[in-house]
């Protein structure tokens, strides 16, 4: 190795974490629950979700990986190879957070960059993310940014509305009488009284995306909140296609703008629970198809990371 070789700055891609086989499902929804395994009937409804879209490999992984390689990709022709090395941090899964920003330091790494594959900042989603990763960089030494959100990136939101446009063609409706329904992953209610921006972030997504594919009908709704007792963020998914269908609307295209890859939350929420309950009441449902590793959006997130090396934080 040469003196001179110049350290590459590490790039920690976080994701959420899927199991890595149908055997390891209760293992990881007790780590989601903070080390409170499931109880049965709540392990047999999670499995029997993931059995409903898993041919043998869980879509979340494979997705996952091929972003943190496409990334490293952009990165590469962007910067020049050396300059940025990409490392996988999972949120509930192996390689997780920790594992992550402990191969950097293994391999001689004394600067990171951290970004999440979701574009909307929450002190719930993100900030979690990002403080598991600072306090393990702090143990190993490394010098750690975040990209807090990317939500409003010119390039996510061309790759995003270009989506909504294939969408609208697929359902083959005037662009006037097309209803365009974004959502995102509901959170727990009591964020409202932290004023998280989590809401206002997807909000400007939306109103952003409608605009650049000329949307002028839309409407944001939530999805796939949690059984935890507590209220979540709603309206729901489900309640809006009932409010939709009293209301007269025979088609909708789905645009989930949280989200960033095919997964549960899509492959079943979307295209199995909330397909049958339109079905059920009359009304088209479509779903624009997730970026996994669209080259704007990967152009997105290295702009971003690149931006955060050089001291912009998002
Ligand atoms: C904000 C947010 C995102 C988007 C941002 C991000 O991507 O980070 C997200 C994504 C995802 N959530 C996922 C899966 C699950 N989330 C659960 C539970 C929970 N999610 C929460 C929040 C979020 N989740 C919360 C507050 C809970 C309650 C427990 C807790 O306080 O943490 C549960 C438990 C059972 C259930 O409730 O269904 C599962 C199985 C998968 C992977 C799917 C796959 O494997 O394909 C993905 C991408
Ligand atoms: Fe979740």
């Amino acid at each position: 190795m040469s003196v001179t070789a110049k350290k590459a700055i590490g790039v920690l891609v976080m994701s959420y974490g899927t199991p890595e086989s149908l055997d390891g499902v209760e293992a990881y929804y007790t780590h989601i629950r903070r080390g409170h395994p499931p109880s049965a009937e709540q392990l047999e409804d999670l499995t029997s979700r993931y059995q409903a879209i898993v041919g043998g490999v869980f879509p979340l992984r494979e997705n996952t990986n091929g972003q943190v390689a496409a990334l490293q990709r952009t990165l590469d022709s962007l910067a020049g190879e050396g300059t940025y090395a990409c490392y996988q941090g999972l949120k509930h899964a192996s390689p997780y957070i920790e594992d992550g920003v402990a191969a950097m330091a293994a391999a001689g790494i004394t600067e990171a960059i951290g970004i999440v594959l979701t574009p909307q900042y929450s002190a719930m989603s993100v900030g979690g993310y990002m403080k598991r990763a600072q306090e393990e960089a702090d143990k190993q030494g490394i010098a750690f940014k975040a990209v807090q959100e990317y939500h409003l990136h010119p390039q996510l939101i061309d790759a995003l509305s270009k989506r909504v446009n294939d969408g609208l063609e697929r359902l083959g409706d005037s662009r006037e009488d097309s209803l365009v329904l974004f959502s995102a992953h509901s959170l727990p209610a009591k964020i409202l009284e932290m004023n998280d921006p989590y809401a206002d972030q997807l909000l400007a997504t939306s109103a952003a995306v409608a605009k650049a594919a000329g949307v002028e009908k839309w409407q944001f709704t939530w999805q796939s909140a949690g059984q935890t007792g507590q209220p979540w963020l709603g309206p729901d998914i489900l309640e809006t296609l009932e409010r939709l269908s009293a209301e007269g609307v025979k088609s909708v295209l789905v645009t989930p703008v949280g989200f960033v890859s095919d997964h549960l939350e899509v492959l079943y929420d979307i295209d199995i629970e909330a397909r049958k309950f339109a079905d059920a009441r009359g009304i088209r449902l479509e779903r624009i198809r997730m970026l996994n590793d669209d080259p704007q959006y990967m152009n997105a997130l290295a702009d971003s990371v690149i931006g955060a090396a050089n001291g912009r934080t998002n």
